[in-house]
């Protein structure tokens, strides 16, 4: 199906905004429909093009959901619309690099079946992501149908944010997750996320998403060779937009210490009466955290996840830290070593 106004592929004012108005007249305004190595799969009004990566340098890093300003004739990238929202990650593997993830989303699906899957600390984990990325989170726990007590793990995750939407639902039955429509309506962006197997492809599927997992674009690359760029962004039958990559079933957080704050906030806010203000939280005396733990007022699992999330995130922004000042000195010292050939140069003529 086509996208016949901006509007059906999420534009919004804040987009529009940042147009002039002679770009308005002669640029073309596109969304990342996936982004796949050399190649880009871009979607605009009534069109759907595979653009190679070389012809939008110029938008530097893009991610899925990214608004791009091209060229009308000769689809040049211009460069890309600042962002409303952006998911990111910790690159996979050793690598110390935050990693784009999907961009311009207004809604995060965390789902988790209510069996197997479910666990409170997974759940706060991408809850820390949603409020970094300053994105409502909606829970939705799927296998309602087969579960012995489903109401349990739903009042035990709806304890986890004050506010906190949760909704459960046998995933296969559109019936019942029409309780969603809300988050799918046009103009909205939804990205889902969720441990592989909880049911997250049942999910997009009964909220009408098209061209799921099997649809791709077929393009020959210059070999002649067949390549499928595979679409990550689905219209959904209410008319909202759904973000499906495989980038968001495995999250390490990175750059996260707000997101983490505040889903622990409770915990931050009894950490300013510890005796110590770089208490530990952990067995250092006058720990006014531990001491709502022996209460029961706070368990313990919660702080250790907490901690756990707190120091996973402060390592990794460390470590991003760490690399950026080295590119930064490796930078400064090519552009020392060009000035020195240039002073020589001048010296031997
Ligand atoms: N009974 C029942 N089965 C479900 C429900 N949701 C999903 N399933 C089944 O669980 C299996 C996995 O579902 P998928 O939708 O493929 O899960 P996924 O999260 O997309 O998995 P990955 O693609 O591996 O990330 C399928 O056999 C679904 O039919 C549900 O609510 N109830
Ligand atoms: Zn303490």
């Amino acid at each position: 199906m086509d996208f016949e106004t901006p509007h059906d592929l999420g534009w919004k004012r804040c987009f529009e905004q940042q147009l002039s108005i002679s770009e308005m007249q002669d640029c073309l305004v596109a969304r990342v429909g996936s982004h796949l190595g050399s190649q880009v799969l871009v979607l605009s009004v009534n069109a759907e093009m595979t653009l190679p990566i070389s012809l939008i340098e110029s938008c530097g890093e893009v991610t899925v959901g990214d608004w791009l300003l091209l060229n009308a004739t000769t689809h040049r990238g211009v460069r890309r619309l600042e962002r409303d929202s952006l998911i990111a990650r910790k690159a996979a593997g050793e690598q110390a690099k935050s990693q784009p993830i999907a961009a311009n989303i207004d809604t995060l699906f965390i789902v988790s079946s209510c069996n197997h899957d479910f666990n409170l600390s997974r759940l706060e984990r991408y809850l820390a992501l949603a409020s970094e990325a300053q994105v409502t989170p909606i829970v939705v726990l799927t296998k309602s149908d087969l579960a012995e007590d489903a109401e349990l793990p739903r009042q035990q995750a709806t304890q986890l944010k004050s506010g906190l939407i949760v909704e459960l639902v046998d995933a296969r039955d559109s019936q019942q997750t029409s309780v969603l429509s809300d988050w799918c309506r046009i103009n909205q962006t939804v990205a889902i996320v969720g441990s592989s197997g909880v049911g997250k492809s049942t999910l997009a599927m009964s909220l009408g998403a098209e061209t799921l997992k099997t649809q791709g674009i077929r393009e020959d690359d210059s070999k002649g060779r067949h390549t499928t760029t595979a679409r990550s962004i689905h219209r959904l039958n209410s008319g909202g937009l759904l973000i499906d990559t495989p980038g968001m079933r495995e999250l390490q957080l990175a750059d996260c210490e707000e997101g983490v704050s505040e889903v622990f906030d409770e915990i931050i806010e009894l950490a300013q009466f510890c005796r110590f203000r770089n208490c530990n939280h952990n067995g250092d005396p006058g720990c006014v955290v531990q001491e709502a733990i022996e209460r029961g007022d706070l368990s313990a699992r919660r702080l250790k996840n907490y901690l756990k999330l707190q120091s996973e995130q402060a390592r990794n922004s460390q470590s991003l830290r760490e690399r950026r000042q080295q590119s930064r000195k490796l930078g400064k010292f090519y552009k020392s070593v060009q000035a020195s050939k240039q002073r020589y140069q001048n010296y031997d003529e």
